[in-house]
């Protein structure tokens, strides 16, 4: 699992350890450490010049001293921002004999000798701001960031100057970087969908500071299946793993009834029942002879894949009534699509809602009336507006994109966050594929956050699996789940 942790809990722990060595010294070892993994990346791409952006404060000091280390070997030349950066980090570049240019902090358009500085530039070091950087560049800082050039490889010390260390706020002006030099954990920035593509390459440091006991952000990796997933024991049976109940599909969208059907076999379900029109009923037996037609006693709900719940059709109206039921029901319930107009107050027993950006936008607008969302206002803040729904609706939400977010109406949990799909995965079908799988883990008694976590996890791995490299449809992940958790299962 990689842990992300808040700017006040880093700091806490770093002045822990501050107060125990040498002043200096947690610096020294980011700033040698920096200095290693830019070299490297260097001589990889063979590349001789690198331009350092320092701004006001410690990031900038690390990247000073990480500058003196570098011009042993390559041609480097430091890019100031404002008058006062940090004082040994000036000194051991001045020592060094390292070039130095100024720039005046308010100033945007920049002079000759720093945009030939940057165009010369193989590789560009930000040392502009890091956990202590409010959100957003301006002035100088924004024109740097802007007149990188795009051949240049940009190395983002600690993070991309511009973006909130919290990774809540949405991108403004900001450095966009190839690789990312953390020092000792990741923070949310790092992760978060809001921020994370400004990272590239995340790299994390050891400078002997250890992790804080609580997260602000998990990130499950391959290393979690074994200890989450639900293997069954040899005094199993199909009932006792979890039979799931899914209401999905109509005649307008028999597929999403098959996609998620299928999904919740391959997952692993001990049994599940489907109910839905005949004419979806005989699609889904086709694809999975396994599923049971018709009500009968679940453990879990998965409501919502292919239900139109605007329509007034026979079949549509009968799938609404069985949703409502689910929810009136004491089981737990997966909320997708269209059940996710069903939902208003909190219910008792654990509920996951899988909404996309589009749709939690149009949740919110109901849950709050008077006010409208849009769906760019949800990708442009997506923890923020997550959260708020998990408030108002007392349920673990699960906000669907190429970052997933889970996010606990218990609000000491930790943020769940998972990009493990590729981006082939944004495709018709994907999230039915994902209301099975994960429907199936909550029959097996998961709670929402690690159910709709491993579920983001295997879900994008599956699809890695279905065609490595390639388009895939979301039939194919769906029918990769089964192979993508054995093999996740097995050591190595
Ligand atoms: N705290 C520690 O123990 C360690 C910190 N280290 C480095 O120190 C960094 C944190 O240093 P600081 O706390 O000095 O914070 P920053 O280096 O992020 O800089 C904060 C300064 O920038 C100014 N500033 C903030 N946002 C701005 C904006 N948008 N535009 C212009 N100016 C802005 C602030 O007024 C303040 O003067 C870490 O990210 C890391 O790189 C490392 O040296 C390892 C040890
Ligand atoms: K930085």
């Amino acid at each position: 699992m990689i842990r992300a942790f808040g700017v006040a809990d880093v700091r806490a722990a770093e002045a822990q350890v501050m107060a125990e060595v040498e002043p200096g010294t947690l610096m020294r070892r980011a700033a040698d450490a920096l200095a290693v993994v830019v070299l490297a990346r260097a001589r990889e791409q063979a590349a001789r010049s690198v331009a350092v952006l320092v701004g006001p404060g410690d990031n900038g000091g690390d990247a000073l001293y990480a500058a003196a280390h570098l011009a042993e070997h390559l041609s480097v030349v430091v890019v100031q921002v404002g008058t006062a950066v940090h004082e040994g980090g000036l000194r051991a570049v001045t020592d060094a004999g390292v070039p130095r240019l100024r720039v005046a902090r308010t100033r945007r358009a920049l002079t000759q000798p720093v945009r030939q500085a940057l165009e010369d530039a193989d590789v560009v070091v930000d040392g502009l701001l890091g956990i202590g950087g409010r959100p957003g560049l301006t002035g100088a800082m924004a024109g740097l960031a802007d007149s990188i050039p795009a051949s240049a490889l940009v190395i983002a010390v600690d993070l991309p100057s511009g973006a909130d260390p919290e990774g809540i706020a949405a991108l403004g002006r900001t450095v966009r970087a190839d690789e990312t030099v953390t020092f000792g954990m990741a923070k949310p920035v790092h992760v978060l969908p809001a921020t994370r593509s400004a990272v590239g390459r995340l790299t994390t440091v050891d400078i002997g500071v250890p992790e804080p006991e609580h997260a602000a952000v998990e990130q499950l990796t391959r290393a979690d299946v074994a200890h989450l997933w639900p293997v069954p024991g040899p005094s199993d049976d199909k009932y006792s793993r979890g039979v799931l109940g899914v209401v999905a599909g109509s005649s307008r969208y028999p597929g999403a009834a098959v996609l998620a059907v299928t999904a919740a076999i391959e997952a692993g379900a001990g049994m599940v029942r489907y109910i839905g029109p005949d004419a979806a009923a005989q699609q889904v037996l086709v694809a999975s002879p396994e599923s049971v037609p018709g009500q009968g006693q679940v453990q879990a709900w998965v409501i919502g894949p292919g239900v139109p719940t605007d329509e007034t059709t026979l079949d549509v109206r009968r799938q609404v009534e069985a949703c409502r039921q689910a929810l009136a029901s004491d089981l737990p319930c997966v909320v997708d699509a269209g059940a996710l107009d069903l939902v208003d107050g909190p219910r008792e027993a654990p509920t996951l809602l899988t909404p996309h950006a589009g749709e939690l936008a149009r949740l919110l607008s109901r849950l709050e009336p008077g006010r409208v969302y849009h769906r760019s206002q949800i990708a442009a803040a997506p923890v923020e507006h997550t959260r708020r729904v998990a408030e108002l609706t007392g349920a673990t939400v699960l906000l669907k994109g190429a970052t997933t977010l889970v996010v606990s109406p218990d609000t000491d949990r930790p943020l769940r966050c998972q990009s493990d799909a590729p981006a082939w995965l944004a495709t018709a079908g994907a999230g039915d594929v994902l209301a099975g799988l994960v429907g199936t883990l909550v029959a097996a008694g998961l709670d929402p956050l690690d159910a709709g976590a491993l579920a983001a996890l295997i879900h994008g791995r599956a699809a890695r699996r279905a065609n490595p490299g390639g388009p895939v449809r979301a039939l194919r992940v769906a029918q990769a789940i089964a192979e993508t958790v054995a093999s996740d299962l097995t050591p190595g």
